[in-house]
């Protein structure tokens, strides 16, 4: 049995001591901090995954930075910290040079995503390659230019095992038909067929990427001979590997991770069952249910240091795992402000911004950046709210200017960042370089440019572009005149010349206009952010208004709105499938974003049962 340092107390007297009207602070902190300082100390055990859960706002990025600066390993050896996006690795990465330690987030450490963690040290190492055959891994489909076609792209479908045990390359199945394509059954076979073509064209050239990289993964680990040495030599390099937000782990990744512990490699998995919310990431069909049977975590982390008891307790009435509340720590713990439930009626979703931002502004909370409205969905937000689109519109000139947009906006982060990373890059290769047919790194390696000269390359144009509020024509020259200036003349290379086309009647709008959504005259939401909950996963708000609008649009947005509203106010999930748990937990996480004011949006018709069952779990809640 692995040793437990300084365990917290039982949940039933930290429940007695927070409900306590004299409930000391100073002593519900001491016992967050044993707590964390536990998951800091707590040992791997060889021949299992030794398992922290931790409720939201536990600090658990913190935890773990502090197990890796403080807790060194064997001689020679390095600590793997793996997560779940770029974002959150750049932060581990980011902290550990923060702390002066840069040293820590490299060799013989690893820090970074699970895809590249499987790339880096389980597949290339130990893979072959027919001859002439080179592997390459993509972190998504979408880096490929042949991987997209018409805005469609091999991420968008899931693919069959080519045998029982072979990897997905063939028979592709959508996982979601685009709205575009929906009543086009011509045209969904069409990309159907394109992308069986495509996903064995590039399969043979050897790019992989994501449902692959598992299916290699787990077959090579299954490999008695071949599974032992990769085993052996994780273990011998790494003293431990720690996965951060363990919760986003699919079931095959749990098998890969069972390979691994059976051979002896230490693994420590860190994160909260309850913000699981990529459901849709279990792709295979033979793929174990989402809630695979768990043993009991090893630690469970109850402080939240963000939110206050209010919003804590309100939390537990989201959460499908049943759980007590967590028992809040930090500074606004006290803060009395109940929940605000706002009334959603035919005169659309203003009237709920309105008051959210009255309670904000009572509350002095003015930054925008911290008065965050949250929906399931894009669309919600984009019927309540004009901004950025938060795809790249197709029109060159629109995407680039969306890029720009986005990359210079410091709050976009995640998925979107990332989309216009790729976007901007492509543009700027496509004017430099021309012939773009290959993914970036192979682009580069065929003008023998360096990646760390192109980052700089695109840096300096995008500092360079025009502001964005220049009419639209105007912008298309002066960008284009900007990258002959700065690319052609400096670095001796431009290959396209000519303007991004700008169709006259969009001319003399503000560019930014090509890359926004429309808003409808007199509206001005500038006083507040947007966003989807699963793009501000990890992040933390003063203020937080989950819109969860009454969905017209069709029968199955109605059911998932009711779904989920049934099974909220009835305290238990209304359907025996994921579908049930998984609303509710993605609004478990929007509710936990939130620090001091925490407010939702519903339809009209539910404003009364939700207040009452609230009401009943001792949520204090108030009408609008
Ligand atoms: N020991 C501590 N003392 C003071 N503040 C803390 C402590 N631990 C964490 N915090 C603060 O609590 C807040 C929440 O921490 P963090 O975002 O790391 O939580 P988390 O466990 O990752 O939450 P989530 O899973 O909800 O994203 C942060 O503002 C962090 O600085």
């Amino acid at each position: 049995m692995h040793e437990v340092i300084a365990a917290p107390p039982p949940v039933r007297d930290l429940q007695a001591l927070v409900r306590h009207p004299a409930a000391d602070l100073e002593q519900l902190r001491e016992q967050a901090r044993a707590a964390q300082q536990s998951a800091v100390g707590l040992p791997c055990a060889p021949g299992r995954i030794v398992r922290i859960e931790a409720c939201p706002g536990a600090g658990k990025t913190r935890a773990i930075i502090h197990r890796h600066l403080n807790h060194p390993l064997g001689p020679r050896q390095g600590r793997a910290v793996v997560s779940f996006t770029r974002a959150a690795s750049a932060e581990i990465a980011r902290r550990c040079v923060e702390e002066g330690r840069p040293e820590l987030a490299d060799y013989p450490h690893f820090v970074g995503t699970f895809d590249s963690f499987l790339w880096t040290h389980v597949v290339r190492p130990h893979i072959t390659s027919p001859a002439g055959q080179k592997w390459r891994r993509l972190e998504s489909w979408d880096d490929h230019p042949m991987a997209r076609n018409s805005g469609i792209s091999l991420g968008d479908f899931h693919f069959q095992r080519d045998d029982p045990g072979g990897v997905r390359v063939v028979a592709p199945r959508w996982k979601k038909v685009p709205y575009a394509l929906k009543s086009d059954a011509d045209r969904q076979r069409y990309f159907l067929h394109w992308a069986e073509t495509q996903m064995a064209a590039l399969w043979r050239e050897g790019f992989i990427a994501g449902e692959q990289l598992r299916d290699v993964s787990f077959r090579m680990l299954g490999q008695p001979e071949r599974g032992m040495r990769i085993a052996s030599m994780l273990a011998s390099r790494f003293g431990e590997i720690v996965i951060d937000e363990s919760q986003d782990l699919s079931s095959e990744d749990h098998s890969i991770l069972a390979q691994l512990a059976a051979r002896n490699v230490p693994l420590l998995t860190v994160g909260d069952p309850d913000q699981s919310i990529y459901g849709f990431r279990e792709t295979s069909t033979d793929a174990e249910p989402h809630a695979m049977a768990m043993p009991a975590a090893d630690l469970r982390l109850r402080h939240n240091w963000r939110s206050t008891q209010i919003i804590c307790d309100l939390a537990r009435t989201l959460r499908p795992s049943g759980e007590a509340a967590d028992v809040a720590v930090g500074d606004h713990r006290d803060d009395a402000g109940p929940v605000l439930l706002v009334g959603l009626a035919k005169d659309g979703m203003r009237p709920a911004l309105r008051k959210f931002e009255a309670e904000a502004d009572r509350l002095e909370i003015r930054e925008p950046a911290q008065r965050m409205v949250l929906a399931y969905k894009h669309a919600t937000l984009a019927a309540a709210q004009a901004n950025l689109k938060e795809d790249p519109p197709s029109a060159q000139l629109d995407a680039l200017v969306w890029a720009t947009a986005v990359l210079r906006d410091p709050g976009a982060q995640g998925k979107r960042r990332e989309k216009a990373e790729r976007v901007f890059s492509e543009c700027v290769r496509h004017h430099w370089l021309g012939d773009m047919d290959v993914p970036e790194r192979e682009h580069l390696d065929r003008h023998d440019i360096s990646a760390l000269e192109f980052r700089l390359v695109t840096q300096f144009v995008l500092n360079s572009l025009p502001d964005l509020h220049l009419p639209a024509g105007e912008w298309s020259r002066t960008a284009v005149q900007v990258m002959r200036e700065h690319l052609f003349e400096k670095l001796g290379r431009f290959s396209t010349a000519r303007a991004l086309p700008c169709p006259k009647e969009k001319k003399s709008k503000a560019a930014v206009l090509l890359a926004s959504k429309g808003r409808k005259p007199g509206e001005r939401t500038d006083g507040l952010r947007s966003n989807t909950i699963h793009g501000v996963k990890g992040e933390q708000f003063e203020a937080v208004l989950v819109l969860v609008p009454p969905a017209e649009k069709s029968v199955e947005e109605r059911q998932r709105t009711d779904i989920f509203m049934e099974s909220w106010t009835s305290g238990q999930c209304v359907e025996p499938t994921d579908r049930a748990a998984e609303a509710m937990r993605v609004h478990y996480v929007a509710a936990t974003r939130a620090r001091r004011l925490l407010a939702f949006a519903v339809d009209q018709q539910y404003v009364p049962r939700l207040a009452a069952h609230l009401r009943a779990n001792h949520v204090p809640v108030s009408e609008l």
